[in-house]
């Protein structure tokens, strides 16, 4: 069963020194008959995993602070055995690591949820869903990477919308209790084939912060979401 349209920004293409103001402004209250960002997608790179650096533990932290709207971090690194837990004891409600990045990811899904956050996977673009079918019991969202992890602002890859279809058909026949979440390339001209493949969540990082108002892109692309659901459902 799939949920309401979830609106993710990430704060990756908002400005990092201002960080406060930025998650304000996808917030509630920001445009009439929009709740605001579900949301605020969190990408900590690590420049080994992806080849990029971004942010890390105390940056969330400082986050935790200075908004109410529940952290979605989305870990590019490598050993997230290691590295993952600790956001989730700061308080993060959803840490997501890479399939990639472990060789057991039930086992660091339950240190996550141990220490209070619900656990989410991720694959890449070119990594199958089949191998993690089974294990994706003990997760509480896949997030479905549109883009090469790494930087915003790259264009949707497509293709990957079969395994949000697969997935989708899992989750609905009750087999599995899972956020199906998409990330990479969402805007305007994307968000439609991914809402009718099935995505619940929508991670939008410069449609969101490229816009002029933040707040009205994120309402925006949920109404859009909304509409291209109802068209298929
Ligand atoms: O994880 C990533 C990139 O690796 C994303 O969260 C990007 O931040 C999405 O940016 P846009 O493609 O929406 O600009």
């Amino acid at each position: 069963m799939s949920v309401a349209p979830m609106i993710a920004p990430s704060i990756l293409s908002a400005d990092f020194a201002n960080l406060a103001a930025e998650s304000a402004a996808v917030g509630p209250g920001r445009t009439a008959g929009d709740p605001g960002a579900d949301w605020l997608h969190v990408d900590v790179m690590d420049a080994h995993f992806v080849p990029n650096l971004t942010l890390g533990l105390p940056v969330v932290e400082s986050l935790l602070k200075a908004t109410d709207i529940p952290l979605d971090c989305h870990l590019m690194i490598e050993d997230p055995g290691i590295w993952a837990p600790p956001y989730a004891e700061a308080g993060a409600y959803n840490v997501t690591f890479h399939a990639e990045a472990t060789d057991d990811p039930t086992a660091v899904a339950r240190d996550i949820r141990a220490a209070g956050a619900k656990a989410g996977l991720s694959i890449k673009p070119n990594t199958p869903l089949e191998p993690y079918l089974e294990i994706l019991r003990d997760f509480d969202t896949l997030l479905v990477m549109s883009v090469e992890p790494g930087f915003g602002g790259q264009s949707f890859i497509a293709e990957v919308l079969e395994k949000v279809r697969t997935i989708r058909k899992v989750v609905d026949s009750g087999a599995l209790n899972l956020i199906v979440e998409i990330d990479g390339g969402i805007n305007a001209d994307t968000i439609e084939q991914a809402a009718e493949a099935g995505v619940d969540c929508f991670v939008a990082g410069s449609a969101v912060y490229g816009a002029t108002d933040p707040g009205k892109a994120v309402a925006g692309l949920r109404a859009q979401a909304a509409a291209a659901r109802a068209h298929v459902h």
